[in-house]
Formats: C-alpha cells, structure tokens, sequence
C-alpha cells in the first residue's frame, strides 16, 4: 500500500478555505481536514431568513462585472444561475434627502457628484505614479486636502461617505489611496455590480466548489469525513516536524501543515493561541491591518411608503453627523412585495448599534425615516442587526487597506511561518475585502504550499523593505 501523502489542515470553511482545500486537492494532496468554528460553510457569505425571504446579511455583490477580465465568481454565479440585479445608482442625484425638509435639488446633487467624481480621477493619476512599493502612500483624505475638497456639508459628506465608506467600512481619515484609487477590482473586471437575491443565498458559490472535491448524498449535503463542523480551533502548535491543532472541545488532530484561513479580525485576537507564539514581525502585520464593520441593517413593514419605479432603489440621508443611517435600499425588484428596507451603516456606527438594543436602532432608524418621508409613516413589524463585530469568529466584516502599511508588510500578512500557512480575503494584495479576493487568495496560498510540498521551495520570498 502506498503511503498516504501529507496531511493537511485547513481552518474555516469560508470562500478562502474551501477555495484552498479544492486546489491542494486537485494538486493530488487529498489527505486534508477542513475544521469549521460554525455549524455551516460559507463564513462571511451568509443568508439568513428573515420576513419570509432569504436575505444576504453578510456579502450581497458579484463586484466587478463587464470588464475586460471575468470575474471567477461571477462565473460560478452564472453556472449555477443565481437570480442577480444589476445595481443601478445612476438617478442617485434625485434621490438625496436633505436632514430634513425633503430632497435636495438634483442639479445641486449633481454638481457635488461630479466634483467628487473629479477629485476621484485626479486621486488615481496621483497614486499611479506613487512607487509600488507603497512607502510614499497617504490616506484617501490627505489627498482631498490636497485638491481643497474635504467635505464638510452634510450633502458632501454623504456623497463621501457613500463613495469611500459605502465600499471600504471605514472613512478616508483611515483608507489607503494606493490601494483603493484605482480599485483594482473595478479596473480589471469591470465597473458593473450585481446583487444576489436568490433563494439558494449567495453561499451557494461556496457550496459549488466544496461539491467540486468533497463527498456528499444524494440530497447534496456534504457528507465527507474530511470536513468537521463546530470545530473551533483554538490552538496551533507548530515545529519544523510538523503541527498539532486543538479544539475548543478537547479534540486534537496532528498535520503536516496548517492553512489558517480565519478572518484578520480573529487573527488580532487571541482565539487562536500560536505556539511558538508567532514571530514578531508577523504579529505587527496582521496587527497593523484594518478589519472593518459594515452593516446592513433590514427592516420589514407592513406597506411602502418610499418611492419606487426605475431609478429610485437607492437613497441616501444627508445628516450634519456623518455616516447616521446614511445609504438606503429598497429591495422590490430583488424581493417583490417584501416591504424591505435596507440600510448601511459602518465602522464605529457598526459597534454602536451592534452594542444597543434592536428597539433602540428600530427607534434611530424610524427617526431618520420619518424626517425623509413624514409622520404618518408605520412601525416596522421586524428588523435583523446583523453583528459581525461582535462574533468572535469574524470580528468584523471585510479588511481595508489603512495608511501606513507598505507592500512588503503587507507581503509579510501572507507569508507561512514554517509549516503554518495563512489564506483570506485579507491575504489577496489586489482583492482583499471581496469574494473573489478569498476565492483567488485560497487558490495562492494552496499553490504556495503545493510548491513547498511536491518541489521543496519552501522560502517565500518577502520584498526587501526599501
Ligand atoms: C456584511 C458584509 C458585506 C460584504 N459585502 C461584500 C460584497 O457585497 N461583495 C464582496 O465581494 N464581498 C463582500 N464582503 C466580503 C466577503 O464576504 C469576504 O471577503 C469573504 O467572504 C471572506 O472569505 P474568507 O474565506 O476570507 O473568510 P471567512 O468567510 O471569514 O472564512 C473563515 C472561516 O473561518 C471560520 N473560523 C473562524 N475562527 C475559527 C476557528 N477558531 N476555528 C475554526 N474555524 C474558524 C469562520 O467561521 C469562517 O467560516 C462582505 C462581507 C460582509 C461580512
């Protein structure tokens, strides 16, 4: 009998980690072992039920489409045709409530628009001719004072917040105007976004690749042994011989290696204890990395009150307090007769809320809805507060690039220490924060290792700093 090739553990389930597993497996390393902190796969792409439909609490968007590239997960989408929408932001400048009193003039929304999407254009000529190595990089807001546009009325402050804190979850005093102006997303695989709303959840792109190199019944349910679920790993042991994981419930599985695919935010906790603790320049790096928090929070009611018809699904609330309840979304084409609302709120609005009663943020939220729309408006019959900050297996929703992190330190967050190997959206230097960041950040990470294991190159190579 030939001997069983080597073992291979991989921590989480989400698109990363199932992404990883597929591609170790297809390179012929089948002696694997998935551990799942949760009770599913999928990680940050979630549906949840939620007044009688299924919702995306966690990440909604194939972005990136119509490009010159194609989008492998808007591939996958459209294999396994997922019910997508085109998300429309065109009429955006009809639809700005001012605090109270109504909607803005469109004409003045406009003017506003288009000098941010100035500022924009001029921001990514700027940080093209930046070096690469990431060393002479300033935050999205030093390059606003630099063009003498820092935003500062309510209307500007809402078309700035929709633009930056509406995609990174986290102000420009924060983001990285290298790494965001252009979004390498948009650039390479186009400028279009498509929302999921299809009964199956986004998730199902994930469960598509685990049915793609894992046994499952008839009834398509994962039924093979080299996946565990409830597993929460929280200890890693690692030598030069090879590694041993444990679990919160006593369990201990020896490996090979180790592929941990755990979001930045659980890395910046101690949920995992490394031991030897991880070197200090690894540490550092995942430390100085930024976990956002993006929420999108649903409200039902029993009957519309907001307009609707092409060009009115998205609306934004202009407060003098940037970033309350700011961006809105009715979802009528997505879930006709639903009588939903969407709205997204981040960052330290994120812990905020998460932190309060539901009441109170149904309280905040008919507040606001009531100063666009009137008194005689009704009651939400149900609202969902997704909490991603609070759960400690994501700690967060997405990582952002911040200021001050170099291309090489940012190297240094995905490089294996010994036999331990590090996956996630965090991990993809173009893509980090996306779905198809963790997909294609999997399938590197797998190569790394393959190229470790079958060919012996075991050193990564880390750009030198200067
Ligand atoms: C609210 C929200 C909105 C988003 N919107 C979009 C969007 O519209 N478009 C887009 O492209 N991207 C979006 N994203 C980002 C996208 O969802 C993520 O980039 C991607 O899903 C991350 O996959 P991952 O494998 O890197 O991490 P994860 O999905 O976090 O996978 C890691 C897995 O590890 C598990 N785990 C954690 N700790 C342990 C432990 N100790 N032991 C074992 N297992 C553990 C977790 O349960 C999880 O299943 C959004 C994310 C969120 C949360």
């Amino acid at each position: 009998r030939s001997k069983p090739g080597p073992t291979v553990i991989i921590v989480g389930a989400g698109m990363s980690g199932i992404s990883a597993a597929k591609t170790l497996s297809e390179a012929g390393i089948k002696n694997l072992l998935i551990l799942e902190a949760t009770g599913r796969i999928g990680g940050r792409i979630h549906k949840t039920e939620f007044a009688g439909v299924n919702v995306e609490t966690g990440a909604s968007w194939v972005e990136g489409v119509n490009g010159q590239e194609l989008n492998p997960i808007w591939n996958l989408a459209r294999k396994l045709k997922l019910r997508t929408f085109f998300s429309d932001f065109e009429n955006i400048s009809a639809n700005v409530y001012q605090q109270v009193n109504g909607l803005y003039d469109a004409t003045v929304v406009q003017a506003a628009l288009d000098r941010a999407v100035n500022v924009s254009k001029a921001a990514a000529v700027f940080s093209e001719a930046l070096p690469p190595s990431g060393l002479e990089d300033i935050s999205v807001l030093t390059f606003q004072r630099l063009q003498k546009h820092v935003p500062s009325t309510a209307l500007d402050m809402v078309i700035d917040y929709s633009n930056h804190d509406g995609e990174f979850g986290e102000p420009p005093r924060v983001t990285s105007l290298q790494n965001t102006e252009p979004i390498p997303t948009f650039t390479n695989f186009g400028e279009d976004l498509y929302q999921v709303a299809d009964p199956r959840g986004y998730e199902s792109v994930v469960h598509e690749l685990a049915h793609q190199f894992l046994g499952f019944d008839a009834k398509g349910t994962i039924t093979d042994p080299r996946i565990k679920l409830n597993k929460v790993v929280n200890r890693i042991e690692y030598s030069r011989s090879g590694v041993i994981v444990e679990t919160e419930d006593g369990s201990t599985y020896k490996s090979d290696y180790v592929m941990v695919s755990t979001s930045i935010g659980v890395l910046q906790t101690s949920l995992i204890k490394f031991e030897p603790d991880l070197p200090t320049w690894k540490i550092l790096a995942i430390y100085q990395f930024s976990m956002a928090v993006y929420t999108r929070i649903f409200l039902k009611f029993p009957y519309k009150f907001w307009p609707s018809g092409n060009g009115t699904e998205y609306f934004l609330y202009a407060s003098d307090r940037r970033g309350y309840y700011p961006i809105w979304q009715h979802v009528e084409y997505e879930y006709p007769g639903s009588n939903i609302l969407i709205v997204t709120v981040s960052d330290e609005e994120s812990r905020r809320i998460e932190q309060q009663p539901d009441s109170t943020t149904k309280d905040e939220t008919m507040e606001v809805l009531r100063n666009m729309f009137g008194e005689n408006i009704p009651e939400p019959t149900d609202i969902l507060v997704p909490r991603w900050w609070s759960n400690r297996f994501y700690r967060g929703t997405y990582s952002n690039w911040p200021i001050g992190v170099s291309r090489y330190e940012f190297d240094q967050i995905r490089a294996p220490v010994g036999r331990v190997y590090f996956t996630g959206e965090h991990t993809s230097q173009p893509y980090s924060g996306y779905v198809h960041g963790a997909y294609l950040a999997g399938i590197d990470s797998a190569l790394m290792m393959v190229g470790c294991i079958k060919y012996g190159s075991c050193d990564v190579q880390i750009e030198p700093k200067a």
